[in-house]
């Protein structure tokens, strides 16, 4: 049996879609009821719905053999797991973002709110800046609008919540897509199905690009 964990959420439908064309479908699945774990007993597949933060800690503590988590996540949290394939799905970036017109030209130290704590203090480090970081969860563009921070490091994808809060990009840190990871240990016993999986995959990122996105 593989176990794969794959990302609730905005990328969970993409992700499964991806398997089933690849191979391995669940015809049970499904999104839309509280069930959080599927079989498919003919192909000896189970999938697993999982917090986008959580399939990396899943993978890495080989509760899933693999799983499908941002690179965001796989820089913040650095887990110890395989990175076996980019998927070329979840586009985006992760980027400094501050108030039109904002730049950092004083020696005050930066007040920086974000999600992603360690690639920020990692970012501002490598730039000897020093800076005070706001760990927020959510909604992080309001920071700058009401002082709480003067920029914020977060996820830009099409670039409309920053448009609509009247922020704009400063900086971009990194470009983001969606990771097949794999654990370690399950990775050697179960290595030719994973292989197996991982080639049959990487088929479809070629098949089903999603092309490239154009950004403000
Ligand atoms: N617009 C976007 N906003 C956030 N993440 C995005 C976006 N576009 C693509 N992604 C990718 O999708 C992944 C999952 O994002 P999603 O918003 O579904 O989870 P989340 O709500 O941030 O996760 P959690 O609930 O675990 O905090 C991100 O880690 C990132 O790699
Ligand atoms: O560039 P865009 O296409 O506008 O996407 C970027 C936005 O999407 C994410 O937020 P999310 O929807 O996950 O909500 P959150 O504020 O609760 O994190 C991210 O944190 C940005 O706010």
């Amino acid at each position: 049996m593989i176990n794969i964990a794959l990302p609730k959420g905005r990328l969970g439908k993409k992700v499964y879609d991806m398997f089933a064309a690849a191979g391995y479908p669940c015809p049970s699945i499904s999104d839309t009821n509280r069930k959080l774990i599927f079989e498919n007993p003919e192909s000896g597949i189970r999938y697993f719905w999982v917090k986008p933060s959580d399939v990396a800690i899943y993978v890495e503590r080989g509760a899933a053999d693999i799983g499908v988590a941002g690179k965001d996540i796989l820089m913040e949290y650095t887990p110890e797991v395989y990175e076996l394939l980019d998927l070329n799905i979840g586009k985006c970036r992760l980027s400094v973002a501050a108030k039109k017109g904002f730049r950092d030209n004083t020696d005050k130290t930066l007040r920086v709110a974000t999600k992603f704590k360690n690639i920020t203090q990692q970012y501002y480090r490598s730039h000897c800046r020093d800076i005070d970081i706001i760990k927020l969860n959510g909604s992080i563009e309001l920071a700058p609008i009401l002082n709480l921070s003067d920029v914020i490091v977060d996820i830009v994808e099409t670039g409309t919540t920053l448009r609509e809060n009247n922020l704009e990009v400063v900086e971009t840190i990194l470009p983001i897509s969606a990771r097949l990871i794999a654990n370690k240990a399950n990775f050697k016993f179960k290595s030719s199905r994973i292989e197996d999986i991982c080639s049959h995959m990487k088929l479809q990122c070629s098949a089903s690009s999603e092309g490239e996105r154009t950004y403000d």
